[in-house]
């Protein structure tokens, strides 16, 4: 377990006042059992009292899970936010900054929990449910590992118990260009490249056929597959270093779950045309861990289904 060397708390509801729900950052330095020092960071979104949930997303997420009330938008838009499926009003919130290069030689899921739990000690949640995707649904599940008599529950989204080779291959690719780009002077320009190649993971070709084979004239689209790769790249890489890059893709190459640890009721969710995280990979998650349950969408958007379906993902986290 994490020992807690110092936690501060800072409420940022004022910044907005139009702001219904009360919103309260929670600073905390502690020592991960690997003896490794860190600095957590969450933000918690909700009254005080109302029952906690961690939400965690892909490695874009951060604690600004409703956006920053200037200029950074919600990283889940239409499942977070009050009257939607996560609900700042009848919820608290928790969301943090994921560990990356700060943790030599990269933080494994199991740090990320650690960090969690210290941030959950901070905000007073006894107990919570977890809400995780892609990224962060393989740190719920080993949060879930860590803290069983604390979670009540644990929902699932696009993520298994391991890494499927072939998403280790792409994601080794991406790491060799950025250390390229490093070894050339130009981490970034790395970062950006391997952002492109990863994109072609989250979607799909039949997204990608009906988009850009014959894009609508004057559509954003219209500009082909080539300028769309070329924007997300550079829009991450604006936004990401070399080092975070490297540090969050060996985390997750590195995630090696045991289900048989997770005791918390368990619901699972899977998108059927997603190539990063198969189908059966998830299924054989879903029978591993005792008495999970695993439901299936099918989505033109493949991994990206966690953040484009969002009506199947609202009627998956009704039952929280
Ligand atoms: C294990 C893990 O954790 S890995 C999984 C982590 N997941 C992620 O990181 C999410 C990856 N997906 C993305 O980044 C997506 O772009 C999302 C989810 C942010 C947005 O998806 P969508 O809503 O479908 O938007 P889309 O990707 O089509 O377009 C995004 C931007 O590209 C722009 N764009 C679209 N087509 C083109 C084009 N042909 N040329 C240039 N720009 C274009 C859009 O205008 C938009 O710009 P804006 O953000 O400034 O408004």
């Amino acid at each position: 377990m994490p020992a807690v060397l110092a936690a501060t708390e800072a409420g940022e509801g004022a910044a907005d006042p139009a702001c219904p729900f009360p919103i309260n950052d929670h600073i905390t330095t502690l020592e991960l059992s690997s003896g490794a020092f860190v600095t957590a960071r969450g933000r918690v979104y909700g009254p005080a009292g109302a029952p906690g949930i961690i939400v965690l997303g892909g490695i874009s997420a951060h604690r600004f899970l409703l956006g920053d009330h200037a200029d950074r938008a919600s990283w889940w838009p239409g499942i977070a936010g009050p009257g939607l499926a996560l609900d700042p009003l009848r919820y608290q919130l928790l969301a943090f900054d994921f560990l990356a290069e700060e943790v030599a030689p990269f933080p494994r899921v199991e740090d990320q929990a650690e960090a969690l739990l210290a941030l959950a000690d901070a905000a007073g949640f006894e107990t919570f449910q977890i809400v995780g995707a892609s990224y962060g649904g393989s740190i719920a599940l080993a949060l879930a590992a860590l803290a069983p008599e604390r979670v009540t529950g644990l929902h699932v989204l696009c993520a298994a118990a391991c890494p499927h080779p072939m998403t280790t291959a792409l994601r080794a690719i991406q790491r060799d260009v950025v250390e390229f780009g490093l070894a050339r002077g130009d981490g970034s320009g790395g970062v950006d490249l391997a952002r492109r190649l990863a994109m072609t993971t989250y979607r799909t070709a039949d997204e990608f056929k009906a988009r850009f084979a014959s894009p609508a004239p004057g559509s954003c689209d219209a500009r082909g597959v080539e300028a769309y790769l070329a924007a997300r790249g550079a829009d991450y890489a604006a936004h990401t270093s070399p080092q975070r890059f490297l540090a969050l893709s060996r985390s997750m190459d590195a995630v090696r779950i045991d289900p048989s640890a997770i005791r918390a009721p368990a619901r699972l969710f899977a998108v059927a045309e997603d190539r990063l995280v198969p189908l059966a990979d998830m299924e054989a998650l879903a029978n591993a861990i005792p008495g999970a349950s695993l439901q299936t969408c099918s989505s033109l958007y493949g991994h990206d289904g966690f953040l484009k379906e969002v009506e199947a993902v609202t009627r998956f986290l009704e039952a929280i």
